[in-house]
């Protein structure tokens, strides 16, 4: 069974790369830069990037990066995905190179969602200076972030994470949208081998940018206010209220980004000993807040 260690890094795609540097620096608080090969590369610590950007087609999720520590754990990686009857393609010299690793292996889990396998990131150590002064995003030994991705094939996407890959079930969310007398779409919420209480969540409806959202984490309260702040200043749509979620505690709110997923940008997150952990079903998305209802105000 794999080892995954954490959210490495995601990459986007936009048809306006312009677009997306200005949301990054102005909005996010990230610093920008254009990468070797043209796209942009997001830095939120002392990594090279934490989000790349590439020029595209379309505006949309293109792949999500996934830590192990060695080489070691890459090899047992990408052997359990193979024994498991997945198809992992080699990333070429050219691929490692463009995500600063020493090694990828990239796979579509069964709902078509795209990652990679990482290890040996690279890194210059410029330290993180935000071009709008957020001081710190919370990164490091828990990740980047958390990612929520589509899962249409659920129950077959959830055996590949929590079966091969080394997943654990933090807890469940069964979203009825329509209310009791509509479907029931599961929102399950799984962590690595860190403790943020997830890294990625599968959620068992189709969304056309490939992804819900990216979440990040920044150090302090007030840095949540004053991105709402800059993402009304930038007309950016917002897609929820401020509000703290049941789950992992966070303080939050979910706006739009360039390549149509919503970023959640949020303070608080609860580091869990998964030791003591019990796993549950929770029927409220947040203690307080979290109004999805403006998200849908003003959508065409
Ligand atoms: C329920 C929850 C717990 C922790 C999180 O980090 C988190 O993002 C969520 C919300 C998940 C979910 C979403 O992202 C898209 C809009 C959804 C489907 C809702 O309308 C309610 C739950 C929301
Ligand atoms: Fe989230």
């Amino acid at each position: 069974m794999a080892d995954i260690r954490g959210l490495a890094y995601i990459v986007a795609e936009t048809t306006d790369l312009a677009k997306w540097r200005d949301y990054a620096e102005q909005v996010l608080g990230m610093m920008a830069s254009t990468a070797p090969d043209g796209g942009l590369h997001l830095k939120m610590d002392e990594r090279q990037f934490r989000i790349a950007v590439q020029k595209g087609e379309r505006d949309a999720y293109v792949a999500t990066g996934w830590e192990v520590a060695s080489k070691a754990g890459f090899t047992t990686a990408v052997d359990a995905l193979r024994a498991a009857g997945v198809e992992v393609a080699l990333g070429s010299t050219a691929l490692c190179a463009k995500r600063c690793v020493q090694q990828l292996a990239a796979f579509d889990d069964p709902s078509g969602n795209r990652h990679e396998i990482v290890w040996g990131f690279q890194s210059e150590f410029r330290h993180f200076a935000s071009p709008v002064g957020v001081a710190r995003f919370i990164t490091g030994d828990i990740g980047m972030g958390h990612v929520v991705l589509p899962a249409v094939a659920f129950e077959e996407t959830m055996r590949l994470f929590c079966d091969v890959l080394g997943f654990g079930l933090a807890d469940m969310f069964n979203f009825k949208p329509a209310g009791d007398a509509g479907p029931t779409l599961p929102i399950y919420f799984l962590h690595c081998n860190n403790g943020r209480h997830h890294s990625l969540a599968l959620a068992g409806f189709p969304v056309p940018s490939g992804c819900v959202h990216l979440m990040v984490e920044v150090e302090s309260m007030p840095e949540v206010g004053r991105a709402m702040d800059r993402m009304a200043a930038h007309a950016v749509p917002q897609s929820s209220t401020l509000g703290q979620h049941t789950n992992d505690k966070v303080i939050s709110f979910y706006m739009k980004s360039p390549s149509g997923f919503d970023v959640e940008y949020g303070y608080g997150g609860t580091v869990v000993d998964w030791a003591s952990h019990i796993t549950h079903e929770f029927t409220q998305v947040s203690l307080w807040g979290h109004d999805f209802s403006v998200g849908q105000k003003g959508q065409q």
